[in-house]
């Protein structure tokens, strides 16, 4: 069940009072140099929206920092509160999305258009959902990740097959089968 904190609606577009069909939500931010100055753009706008950002570093701008460190927080602290959402941020996000991916329980999305954004939720159950903060404008990262926020799972069987077989390959180690009607290797 949603906490009472997930269930409170609130409006995500302050600009034309449009209350949006969302929950207000706690969202783990994280990044590294590259990243920071959008992840702190992010802190105030999800701030602005209603939501709850938690921001996991780096608190100050380190031009030779990493981001698995942070990265690695947010993630953690992400997968250990289930109705949370992540976010990391690094040039590309390509680092970012593979560090996120480590942690247990993480199903983290990198983004690159608002398609991706949507589909990272709709299809994949995202968590957490990457973004280079080199590769867009502001406004561009900010889009994705209302989207990201905005957009819930399908539940649709398909995706849910699929999801659960990345779980439990990752809790037991052992790979699903390949179909029957499939050429073995
Ligand atoms: O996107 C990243 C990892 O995927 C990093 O942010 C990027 O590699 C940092 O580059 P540099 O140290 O040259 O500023």
């Amino acid at each position: 069940m949603p906490s009472a904190l997930a269930q409170l609606p609130v409006p995500l577009d302050s600009a034309n009072g449009r209350l949006c069909n969302t929950f207000r939500m706690r969202v783990y931010l994280g990044s590294d140099h590259a990243g920071y100055d959008l992840k702190n753009h992010l802190v105030q706008w999800l701030k602005e929206a209603g939501h709850e950002p938690v921001d996991c570093g780096p608190l100050i701008y380190d031009a030779v920092d990493d981001y698995p460190p942070f990265c690695l927080r947010a993630a953690e602290r992400t997968a250990a509160d289930p109705e949370s959402l992540g976010i990391v941020i690094g040039g590309s996000g390509n680092g970012e999305a593979i560090a996120a991916n480590k942690v247990k329980g993480v199903r983290a999305a990198l983004a690159w258009s608002e398609q991706t954004a949507a589909l990272g939720r709709e299809h994949n159950n995202a968590n957490v959902i990457s973004i280079g903060g080199r590769m867009h404008t502001e406004d561009e990262a900010t889009k994705f990740v209302e989207l990201f926020l905005n957009t819930p799972y399908s539940g649709e069987p398909r995706h849910t097959r699929r999801i659960e077989m990345l779980s439990e390959y990752e809790t037991t180690g052992e790979l699903p089968p390949i179909p029957a009607h499939h050429p073995q290797g």
